[in-house]
Parts: C-alpha cells; structure tokens; sequence
C-alpha cells in the first residue's frame, strides 16, 4: 500500500469510525430530562423494601447505588461491604462491614445475620488492572463469582451480576452489538465476565436461582474509577477543572459505548425490580451514548472554551478498546422491562462539572460559553 493509499484509508476508517457513533446516537431516543431526576425511583419504590447486600460497594458503582436504595427505601435497607476502609468525610457510607467475597461463609454469615433477600455483587478487578494481576482477577472474578452463586442458591437470594462490553471481543460485531452474539473476549477481565454470566445462567436454569445481569458501557461518576479502560472519561473532568487540560491514552477516534452514573443506577434498580415473566433473558445489555475522545473534548469546551486535549496513547489499553464494541443495542431491554436512559453526552458534561464543582467547593468553575 503506498503512503497516500494508507494516509487516505486511515482518514477513511476514521470518519467511518466516528460516524458509527454519530449514527448511533442520532437514532436514539432519550427522555427529556425530568424537573425531579430521582422520580423515576419513587415510582420502583411503590414495591416493598428489598433487603440488599452491595459486595465492593467503596468501589466506583457501590456507592451511588447504595445512595439509591437508601433514597428509596430508607437506611435499612442495604448492608453496604467491602475489603477496604471508609475513606474519610464518606457521609454517604453507613450499615458498612468488612467482607472478602473469597470466604464463602463469611458472605452465608452476613447474608443469615442480615436477612439478605438480594445480593448485588460488584467487586471485581477492572479491565486495565486485571492485565496486571491475572492470578488475583481469577480470584476475585471468578472464585467471587462461584461463591456468590453457591450462598444465592442455598438462601434462595435474587442476585445481581454486572457484566460489560469487555464481554466482547474484536470478532464480535463493534456496531450495536446485539444481547446474543460472538462473544470471544481478549482480555482476562472478559474471559471472567463471559464466564459470570455463563454460570448465573446455568444457576438460573438448573437451580432456579434469580440471576439478573446487565452488560453495562463504560459509566461516567463523580467518584473515582478503580481501574478500567473507559476511565478517561471521567478523568478527563477531574483534569479539565484542575488544570485546564487532559492528557488522553486512548487515540482520539477511539469510539467506546457509555452512560451517566444515574442511568446506570436507574437500570439495577428497575431490572431488579422486573417481574422475572417479563424477562426473555437473564442477560441484557444497557447503554447510553457512544463517543470518541475528541467529541468528549469538543462537549467540555461548550462549557469550557479554553479546555485543551493531548494524547498520549497506552498500548495496552489501545488495544483493549479497539477490541470492544463502538455501540451497544439494547433494544431487548427496553422492549422487556422498560429500560430507557435519560442522559445524553451534554447532560452528563453539564451534571459532572456541577458535581465535581460542588466537591471542590466551587473554587474550579468552568467558564460557560457565551451563546
Ligand atoms: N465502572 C464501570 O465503568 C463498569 C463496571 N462494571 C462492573 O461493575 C462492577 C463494579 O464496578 P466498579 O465499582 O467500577 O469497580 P471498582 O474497581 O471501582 O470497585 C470494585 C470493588 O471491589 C472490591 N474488592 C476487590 N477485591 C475484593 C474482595 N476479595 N472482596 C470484596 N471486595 C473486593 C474493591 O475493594 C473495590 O472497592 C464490577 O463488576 C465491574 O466489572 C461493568 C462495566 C462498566
Ligand atoms: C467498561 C468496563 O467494564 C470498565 N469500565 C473497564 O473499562 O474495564
């Protein structure tokens, strides 16, 4: 291929790339942002209180999601655990116990001490950091997983899974990858998620056990991510308010499926709430809004007109994000069990610069943009 040819095929690729995104996102549809944000889990709350155990709840999901159920249900109602202490000033964090979801009977104890009717499991090791430490996320993603299963099935406990789009892998279709596909995973964080919802589903058919998983996108919080391959994207407000600029690892056609924090929490509490008649499936894929690290740039300097991007890409987590889809299709959940996100890229940008501006306490403001 000469240099012309190639130059002229990767600029190609690139706008393809980029307007699989762009067509994406211009067929969804989104609800208009309502005045009250937390109505939609008022209307869940009419069911009665759920009695919730959050593993890996300091992590960055656990959190927000107690924060939910808590909202809904009161105090009560979640047992919040982890293996690391409360960090300082968490307000937000109470009913909190240490528990390593490597010790079977330490989670049977909590569950029977508590009256847990459902667990919702998020410790894992994230993409990223599971390349690092494959030994430790076969434990804690798999051991974890198996022990999880073993208590639900003896206490008959509905438990949640989360899985995600590295579930997927570079032979699997990238755009608006449907719930049943290739799933073919290259990184060991895939290989364990492929292997959690293989064996809920199997627990599902042969035991009867209520397993519900959701493939989550990249999520975008104002809490700090734990290690993955999609937490540029939140870095990237940190950086934009503390230094005007991001450096990206991540090249800026890099298309990646994500969803605001909120939409994320909305989806557990609304598929564990779902009469399990409606579901055709245990496994479902959810999703917001896809973007390319310079469409997440060019959103922030709306707010931000100064806001400057650089990049400096990391191979490994290149090659992660070029093996998952551009998009997800999840047009089963919403046709299930009513699942419609909220949030869109400048709804999120403008929420996290309102969130993360209130936790340094304002002195960070972005500039607004004049119309
Ligand atoms: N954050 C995201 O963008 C996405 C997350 N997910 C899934 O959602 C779940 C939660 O994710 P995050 O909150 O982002 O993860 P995180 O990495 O922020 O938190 C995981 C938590 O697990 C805990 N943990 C590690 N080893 C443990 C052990 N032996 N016993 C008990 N706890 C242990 C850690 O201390 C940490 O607080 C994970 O299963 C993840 O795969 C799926 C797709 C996207
Ligand atoms: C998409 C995920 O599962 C997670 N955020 C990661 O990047 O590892």
């Amino acid at each position: 291929m000469s240099k012309m040819t190639s130059t002229r095929t990767i600029l190609r690729n690139k706008r393809l790339v980029s307007a699989a995104g762009a067509e994406f996102n211009s067929k969804r549809n989104y609800s208009p942002l309502p005045v009250d944000p937390l109505a939609r889990f008022k209307k869940i709350s009419q069911q009665s209180a759920p009695k919730v155990l959050i593993t890996g709840s300091l992590g960055q999901l656990g959190r927000g999601l107690n924060s939910v159920y808590k909202y809904m249900y009161g105090n009560e109602c979640v047992t919040m655990t982890d293996i690391v202490k409360v960090p300082s000033g968490a307000t937000d964090v109470n009913n909190y116990h240490y528990l390593d979801i490597l010790n079977t009977s330490a989670i049977e104890e909590a569950v029977v001490n508590k009256g847990i009717d459902t667990l919702i499991h998020f410790s894992a090791l994230l993409s990223a950091v599971g390349e690092q430490n494959v030994p430790l996320a076969l434990q804690v993603n798999c051991r974890g997983v198996e022990n999880i299963l073993e208590v639900a099935r003896r206490h008959k406990l509905k438990v949640f899974i989360p899985s995600t789009i590295g579930a997927f892998g570079p032979t699997t279709p990238r755009d608006n990858t449907p719930d049943l596909t290739i799933q073919v995973p290259t990184t060991i964080y895939g290989v364990s998620k492929v292997y959690a919802e293989r064996l809920g589903e199997y627990y599902n058919s042969k035991f009867g056990v209520d397993f519900r998983c959701l493939r989550f996108p990249g999520i975008i919080s104002a809490t700090k991510p734990g290690g993955g391959t999609t937490d540029y994207a939140i870095q990237i407000f940190y950086d934009a308010l503390e230094k005007g600029r991001h450096t990206c690892y991540l090249r800026p056609d890099t298309v990646l499926p994500m969803m605001y924090d909120t939409d994320c929490m909305a989806s557990v509490v609304q598929f564990l709430a779902a009469d399990a008649s409606s579901l055709a499936r245990r496994t479902y894929n959810v999703t917001g809004f896809s973007f390319t690290p310079e469409e997440i740039a060019a959103a922030i300097r709306k707010v931000m007109p100064a806001f400057e991007i650089d990049y400096k890409i990391c191979p490994i987590r290149q090659a992660i994000a070029d093996s998952w889809p551009r998009s997800l299709d999840d047009s089963g959940a919403r046709q299930d069990w009513g699942w419609n996100p909220e949030y869109a890229l400048d709804e999120t940008v403008q929420i996290m610069f309102a969130l993360l501006q209130r936790e340094t306490g304002g002195t960070t403001a972005p500039k607004v943009a004049s119309a």
